[in-house]
């Protein structure tokens, strides 16, 4: 067993006080439920082993993450620790609470440059442009952040540090990270896909991300409470956050070689607490208003073309969410795989919920929507997320630019401006390779005839080159009292951003989903 979990103290304080944890705070339960001090924080029971997911079946108490390559259990059999984990143990952990250093958030770096993407599986965040805070890369690890505001915390520079190291064996570090996760705590293991596909490493990803904007209070603190309410349909429960802090600095220890250090590890420790504790008080403020999932009965299933269906469902129990935001999305065929759709409307007086699916190659999710989805079936969905949303306040034109199914939450734009009854311009391009795959030009040209400030322009390329072709319509600007929205794949996203920039659009105003996890939208 891990040492370090066993010597960690006393669960947090209460959560009456709000805002980011306790400094001083104890690990990994939620403030709002204060336990005795002193009391270990795992089950309840003094073992510090994480029960078994309460309330909800295995079947849908989905913790979320992919394999790459092979399956967790693979992964649990293939990794062999080279030294024993259990001779990790935090700086700190066994000190009293007053001695314990200090949690370290600090409230000071510009935000603009430092967003972290959201919730990995659940995950895209709307967001005004900032720099694309996590930059994905191939390897599915973020970049360093590169920032020009105030120094780092010693905490941040500490966590970076390991971070540049294991970048490079980035595979190695998921593999082990979920080996150790497994082969410790076997009873997590029916909380994730039974074959884990190439998201594997979402769970592992998000977290170093947050590790890595320690620093950012603010919006760490938005990302992170995100992150917590959408662990909830997975049946996640406080006594797995020290399972999975446990492997997480396994990992972290055992690839870090040259810097892993006690200072390393104190830092780690501190940084985990942080995170763990906003999302535990968020799915648990959360809890008092929201169920941790919706059932929801496929009404209607539009095959548009070979491969994208337009799909309607009814939710159990009323759904609220705003135009332009997305959810998660489970079938009854892939137990615990989620994947993320946009809503393709504005919130309908009936209840009723539209998602544009396209099936894409080996994509279990989007195929069986397509496919196989029938009315009748039941899906699941999770909350709703991302700020991708009309402001109302201003009464700024929305310049809208829309990539094959990236329509669908443009269509909603739409409609929400509609709605509410303004007269503001809204110009959306819509874009596809072939006229084949303007699937929703038909609604969308509807919706131009009925709204005369509305203008729906189709942008036909076959070179990935939307919005290169968008320039020839710079004539039709300027477009500096316009706010952007973008939706579409992210080679569009980042384009389209560039390409708006050049046209004088100041980046607080260009909206879009978090690019990081667009990547694992929709397959
Ligand atoms: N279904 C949904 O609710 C939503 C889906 N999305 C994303 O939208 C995408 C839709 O995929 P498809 O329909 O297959 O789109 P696609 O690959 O056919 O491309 C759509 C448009 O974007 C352009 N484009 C594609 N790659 C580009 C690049 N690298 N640079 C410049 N322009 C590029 C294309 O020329 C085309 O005009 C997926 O990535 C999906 O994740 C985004 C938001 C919501």
């Amino acid at each position: 067993m891990f040492e370090a979990r066993q010597t960690m103290d006393a669960p947090a304080h209460t959560s009456g006080e709000g805002g980011m944890p306790d400094a001083g705070g104890g690990w990994f339960s939620p403030r709002r439920q204060p336990s005795p001090q002193g009391q270990p924080s795992g089950s309840g029971d003094g073992t510090g082993e994480p029960s078994a997911p309460g309330g909800t079946t295995a079947e849908h108490s989905a913790a979320r993450a992919g394999e790459r390559g092979r399956t967790g259990d693979d992964a649990a059999a293939a990794a062999t620790p080279s030294r024993p984990v259990s001779a990790i143990r935090p700086v700190g952990s066994g000190a009293s609470r007053r001695d314990r250093p200090r949690l370290s958030v600090v409230p000071d770096l510009p935000g603009e440059d430092a967003a972290p993407p959201a919730e990995g599986d659940g995950a895209r965040a709307g967001t005004a442009e900032s720099a694309p805070a996590a930059t994905a890369r191939p390897d599915g690890f973020t970049e360093p952040r590169r920032d020009t505001g105030p120094p780092a915390s010693p905490d941040a520079l500490l966590v970076r540090r390991t971070l540049a190291e294991i970048g490079p064996v980035a595979d190695e570090v998921t593999s082990y990270f979920y080996a150790l996760l497994f082969t410790r705590h076997p009873a997590l293991r029916s909380m994730f896909p039974v074959a884990m596909d190439t998201q594997r490493d979402r769970l592992l990803k998000a977290l170093l991300t947050a590790a890595e904007h320690t620093d950012n209070a603010a919006v760490l603190t938005e990302y992170l409470q995100h992150l917590g309410r959408g662990h909830r349909k997975y049946g996640t429960q406080p006594a797995h956050y020290p399972a999975v802090g446990e492997a997480l600095l396994g990992a972290l220890a055992r690839f870090a070689t040259t810097t892993w250090d006690a200072e390393s590890e104190a830092a780690w420790v501190r940084t985990y607490t942080t995170i763990s504790q906003i999302m535990i008080d968020a799915a648990a403020e959360n809890e008092l208003h929201a169920p941790a999932w919706w059932d929801a009965e496929v009404v209607s299933h539009d095959l548009r073309t070979s491969d994208i269906a337009v799909v309607t469902v009814r939710p159990d129990t009323p759904y609220a969410f705003l135009a332009g935001q997305y959810t998660t999305l489970e079938t009854p065929w892939w137990p615990r795989v989620w994947r993320h759709y946009s809503f393709a409307g504005a919130p309908r007086s009936d209840g009723l919920l539209s998602f544009h699916v396209k099936a894409v190659p080996a994509g279990w999710v989007s195929n069986a929507l397509v496919h196989r989805a029938r009315p009748g079936d039941v899906l699941r969905l999770g909350p709703p997320a991302g700020s991708m949303t009309v402001d109302h306040t201003t009464d700024n034109g929305l310049l809208c630019l829309g990539g094959g199914t990236g329509i669908a939450p443009i269509k909603a734009l739409v409609e929400d401006v509609a709605t509410h009854g303004e007269r503001r311009t809204v110009e959306v391009f819509y874009g596809a390779r072939t006229d084949y795959d303007l699937y929703d030009i038909d609604t969308m040209l509807r919706l131009q005839q009925a709204h005369p400030w509305l203008s729906v322009r189709p942008v036909v390329d076959d070179r990935a080159q939307f919005p290169s072709a968008l320039r020839e319509f710079g004539r039709h600007g300027p477009w500096d009292g316009f706010d952007a929205y973008l939706s579409g794949p992210p080679g569009m996203i980042r384009s389209g951003v560039h390409a708006l920039r050049a046209f004088g659009i100041p980046v607080d105003r260009i909206r879009h989903d978090s690019l990081e996890d667009l990547v694992a939208v929709g397959d």
